[in-house]
């Protein structure tokens, strides 16, 4: 008998499209499949649909056309009960001021229906792993963005959630803050399913391992977060080099007569070098250990550079943009 690991599919839309009231169109025929164990990032510039997206699949947005199923079943408005099964921490999330953390995650874990006996050591346990104890008993209304964000946390996950939807969670937070965002995710990542919507693509990289991205509403990438890097990795280096300065300089000039050098630049004794997208990055780099090796340089350290995620997807965004573009301009040549 063979056994098969089968993937279990957390969230399904097929076509999904939502146009607002405003003839807005804010999500376009998207197509995804979400798996669980998935920690996606979803990316995109600002008003590509992102919420919008999120907002469907909690089911509260009717799309326009399109489908979504969520643990395999059919999210609409009415669809209380998958709902249940999800915890929702919206962009900027705001709290009634005069409550307190704990009478807020109690009326939480009541609205669930949760009994006592569970209420009160879950919501002890979650106000101590968001380190919210000393400010426990304090007026939300004095809270900063950091501790409010740790408290939707907190209520994010009062109903032991197995899907978490988490618009923008590290908006706004100092970079403290931020780091034990990302460390409770990477926490949370053992047994959950995510989805992180993100504008800080250093976020993604850190804690993701899938990544989604919109443009103008439209699903330009979907995949694992190594082929979004894997897009760019290839083609931009920074190298730190030893040897005399006219050598090296040498070595640079030489490379700048190679039209599959894009950018070659100096500082000192680093090299800065851009390949083009469709070159052979193994032959110009071995081409490149040649003239060192024949200049008498040495190698001190290479890496690929940049904000790697940051570059993939801007990268993408900007193709698909110029690919609208030239769609549009081919339709009104044919016009
Ligand atoms: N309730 C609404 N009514 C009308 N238009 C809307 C509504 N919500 C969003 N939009 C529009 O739909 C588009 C997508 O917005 P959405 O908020 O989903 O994008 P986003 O990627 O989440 O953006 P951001 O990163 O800025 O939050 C935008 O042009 C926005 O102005």
């Amino acid at each position: 008998m063979t056994t098969e690991l089968v993937s279990e599919k957390i969230i399904e839309t097929d076509h999904l499209t939502k146009i607002y009231q405003n003839r807005q169109i804010a999500l376009n025929d998207v197509t995804l499949t979400i798996e669980k164990g998935w920690i996606l990032g979803l990316l995109g510039p600002n008003g590509a649909g992102k919420t919008t997206f999120l907002r469907l699949v909690l089911g509260l947005h009717r799309p326009t056309a399109g489908t979504v199923r969520v643990f395999g079943q059919p999210m609409t408005p009415n669809a209380a009960m998958l709902r249940r099964r999800i915890g929702y921490i919206p962009t900027n999330p705001k709290f009634p001021p005069g409550m307190t953390p704990i009478t807020y995650l109690d009326y939480i874990a009541r609205l669930f229906g949760l009994p006592s006996s569970i209420r009160k050591p879950r919501l002890a346990s979650l106000i101590r792993a968001v380190d919210l104890l000393r400010h426990s008993g304090e007026p939300i209304a004095n809270f900063s963005v950091g501790m409010n964000a740790r408290l939707a946390v907190a209520a994010s996950l009062i109903n032991k959630p197995d899907l978490l939807i988490w618009d923008e969670p590290t908006h706004g937070l100092d970079i403290e803050a931020r780091r034990g965002m990302l460390e409770l995710i990477k926490t949370l990542a053992d047994d959950k399913t995510i989805i992180l919507s993100s504008h800080n693509l250093s976020d993604v990289d850190e804690v993701c391992n899938h990544a989604a991205v919109l443009s103008q509403g439209q699903l330009i990438f979907s995949d694992s977060l190594q082929e979004l890097k894997g897009r760019i990795r290839k083609n931009h280096y920074e190298l730190d080099l030893d040897g005399e300065q006219k050598a090296i300089t040498k070595v640079m000039t030489q490379l700048k007569t190679i039209g599959d050098f894009k950018l070659v630049n100096l500082r000192g004794r680093r090299l800065e070098l851009r390949l083009s997208d469709d070159a052979s990055n193994t032959g110009l780099l071995g081409q490149l250990f040649q003239m060192l090796h024949d200049s008498k340089v040495s190698l001190i350290s290479i890496r690929s550079v940049g904000q790697q995620t940051e570059q993939a997807f801007l990268d993408l965004v900007e193709k698909e943009e110029s690919r609208g573009f030239i769609r549009l301009y081919d339709q009104s040549e044919a016009a």
